[in-house]
């Protein structure tokens, strides 16, 4: 059965920030996943943490100024030294909360800039390298241009293959289904053959990114393959409730935590 982790930055925004903790160990989930927790002490998250029994699933790497609409700067010119200092700053938290994976944002591209690739590559290895000395994994993912416009990893071949290239055991794909069905589809046999590099999977409806219950893609047969081919890790639900988050939780009763 999958390992559900509710996705604290999309789901559960009826209650402040800590609180989601509380809430979503309440409706049934044993792990938790969000964006940025950098808004909160970390000892603040280990609590709630242990309190309600909660795995840390994953959460970001520091993106750069997400309110001036970077997103990732691991491909901006210049800005090494930040990223380095955000490395750190992400594994204070990660010690703090046990986390296994980090994803690092990629940041929007110029489409003139010929050296953006070159960075992108220096950038990862050197966080997957800094990341591996605490045996945590480095995720990378493969977003959509719909949802992020100019976002440099926008195709799950470019990062199969750097993945391949820098060939380092702690560098993984962050698999996002919704993404996946909207950059290439195929998703069924994607999960087959991206398994032995996979580190994350999320999940929401396609087209709206609202719960996983319905829309095109047929999520209780996707629950079933993923077991069959084994992945032990989480399944994020980065999804956006259509209404109340309770009230959209009947896709997951059956995989609730009693
Ligand atoms: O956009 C997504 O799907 C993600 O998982 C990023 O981490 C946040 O934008
Ligand atoms: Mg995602």
């Amino acid at each position: 059965m999958p390992l559900f982790a509710a996705n604290l930055t999309m789901m559960f925004t009826e209650w402040s920030f800590l609180d989601r903790f509380d809430a979503a160990a309440e409706a049934g989930f044993t792990a938790v996943e969000y964006l940025f927790p950098y808004d909160v002490p970390p000892e603040a998250i280990a609590e709630r943490l242990a309190r309600n029994n909660l795995q840390q699933a994953l959460f970001n790497l520091p993106p750069g100024d997400w309110a001036a609409g970077e997103r990732g700067i691991a491909v901006l010119p210049g800005r090494f030294d930040a990223l380095k200092a955000d490395i750190d700053r992400g594994l204070e938290y990660a010690a703090a909360t046990g986390v296994k994976r980090l994803h690092l944002m990629a940041g929007l591209a110029d489409p003139s800039d010929s050296e953006t690739a070159t960075r992108y590559r220096r950038s990862v290895a050197y966080a997957a390298e800094q990341l591996a000395e605490k045996e945590i994994d480095l995720l990378i993912e493969p977003i959509n241009g719909r949802n992020m416009p100019g976002y440099f990893l926008n195709d799950f071949g470019a990062a199969e293959r750097l993945i391949a290239e820098l060939g380092l055991a702690n560098l993984k794909l962050q698999f996002d289904i919704y993404h996946r069905q909207i950059m290439h589809g195929d998703v069924t046999v994607a999960l087959r053959r991206l398994m032995p590099i996979t580190g994350h999977i999320q999940i929401a409806s396609v087209p709206s990114r609202h719960e996983p219950d319905g829309e095109e893609l047929n999520y209780p047969y996707l629950f079933a393959e993923i077991d069959r081919i084994g992945y032990d890790g989480f399944v994020g639900c980065e999804y956006a409730p259509r209404g109340r988050t309770l009230d959209g939780l009947d896709w997951f009763k059956p995989y609730a935590r009693s």
